[in-house]
């Protein structure tokens, strides 16, 4: 099987707990279906620096800080991907729409669908933000 692609995604998550999510756009694969932003890191690219480039290029927001969380690969029909998720805290400015994507801030996350590989993350996460009272 190919080697994985490494995807850099992020988890901005407020003070009270809510997360952004994305949908991703028209032309893409899993076109309608949300995810946390973020997107594939290029040749010599740190993966932080992949994710601080894609949140500019896609919501105009510039990550500060971010602290690596999990890792999760998945195959999918169209890749194998690794996916480095991060959480974010600290970051400037306010989401916008720069590739025509809806996106939305959710405590409970109640949008679907969501990527496949991206399920599982929401329970982890979950665990996170509310404690272990689930
Ligand atoms: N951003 C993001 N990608 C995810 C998540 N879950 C998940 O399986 N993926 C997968 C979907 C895609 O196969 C891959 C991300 O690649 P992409 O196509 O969105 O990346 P990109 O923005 O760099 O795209 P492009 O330059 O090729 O248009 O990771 C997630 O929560 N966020």
């Amino acid at each position: 099987m190919a080697a994985p692609i490494d995807v850099a995604v992020g988890i901005l998550m407020r003070d009270d707990g809510d997360v952004l999510l994305a949908q991703r756009p028209e032309g893409k694969p899993y076109a309608g279906y949300w995810e946390f932003p973020g997107g594939k890191v290029e040749a010599e690219e740190s993966i932080l620096d992949a994710l601080k480039r894609e949140f500019v290029e896609e919501l105009g927001i510039a990550v500060l800080s971010a602290e690596a969380w999990c890792c999760v690969e998945h195959v999918y029909p169209h890749a194998h991907v690794r996916l480095h998720f991060y959480i974010s805290r600290e970051w400037r400015g306010e989401a916008q729409s720069l590739e025509g994507q809806a996106f939305s801030w959710q405590g409970r996350v109640a949008v679907e669908p969501l990527l496949p590989a991206t399920i599982p993350l929401i329970e982890w996460l979950d665990r996170v933000r509310y404690g272990q009272k689930l």
